[in-house]
């Protein structure tokens, strides 16, 4: 269970200190974390958790400090204090990360050269994968037609489809995914939408940020709301909204409001 829920005044903070227990339930556990660049802090004493059988979209306004977070989680940045754990462990310690979590950040370090059948080959054999995954990761995404075709030619929607594909390529038990709707076509969010549903129910745990709230309104249980890198809400989305008549996009306005400027 996530260790605070709390409709309460949407505008009051609901910050809590992460369950630093590590319950096979606790898929992500995120304590205390904090990162500064200079002088700026980008991400302050975050703490969250995200059980197995969850999906949990992680939402704010631009620069709020959600990738940092997720950086940090995947072990791409070094936080300045706290802990990120996946599945009780921090990421640099796990054993094969590709089993335990799969990520979806930036470009995934998508080579113009390669084709995606290339680039989910060399991703397979880094990870310890069987290579015999690839193809039905490719029929998966909706890249079976365009899989011998170099990555520099493809849309958006087609690099994001690809790069779900790295993502799932392990068969982990988490999911970390920053915008991982972006740029792709209605079929592709549904199949999104239909298969992180999926992923949750059979017991894995769903990490998302989004901007596009109707789409995280259709997708995630729970939601954590960042704004100027500190959590103002946590908890699951029908208790959050219930004063909004369920509309997350009034919530989320109303909540962050007062930090809509961009840092
Ligand atoms: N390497 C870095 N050096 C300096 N500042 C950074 C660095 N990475 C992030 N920041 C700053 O930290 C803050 C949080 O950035 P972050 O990318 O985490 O925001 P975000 O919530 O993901 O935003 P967006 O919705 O726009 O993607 C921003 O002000 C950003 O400029």
């Amino acid at each position: 269970m996530r260790t605070s829920r709390s409709a309460g005044d949407p505008r009051a903070p609901e910050i809590h200190a992460g369950d630093m227990n590590d319950s096979p339930t606790t898929a992500i556990a995120v304590s205390v974390l904090r990162k500064t660049y200079g002088s700026y802090a980008a991400v302050e004493d975050v703490s969250f958790d995200v059980p197995h059988g969850r999906v949990v979209g992680l939402l704010g306004p631009n620069g709020a400090g959600k990738t940092t977070t997720m950086r940090m989680l995947l072990g791409l940045a070094r936080p300045d204090a706290g802990t990120a754990l996946l599945d009780g462990t921090p990421y640099r310690e796990l054993a094969q990360p590709a089993r335990t979590v799969g990520a979806m950040l930036d470009d995934g370090g998508l080579h113009p050269g390669r084709t995606a059948r290339q680039h989910l080959t060399i991703s397979a054999a880094m990870a310890g994968v069987d290579a015999a995954r690839v193809p039905a990761m490719l029929t998966e995404t909706g890249l079976g037609a365009a899989a011998d075709r170099r990555i520099g030619g493809y849309s958006l929607g087609m690099r994001q489809r690809l790069a779900l594909a790295a993502a799932l390529l392990g068969e982990p038990g988490i999911l970390v995914l920053d915008e991982p709707a972006n740029g792709l076509d209605p079929a592709g969010m549904r199949w999104l939408r239909q298969r992180l549903r999926a992923f949750a129910d059979a017991g894995g745990a769903v990490l998302l940020s989004s901007h596009v709230l109707a789409e995280v309104s259709n997708v995630a249980d729970d939601i954590i709301v960042v704004a100027q890198g500190r959590i103002v809400a946590d908890g699951p989305i029908p208790e959050l909204t219930a004063r909004y008549g369920g509309d997350l996009e009034s919530y989320y306005l109303d909540l962050t409001a007062e930090t809509a400027e961009v840092r």
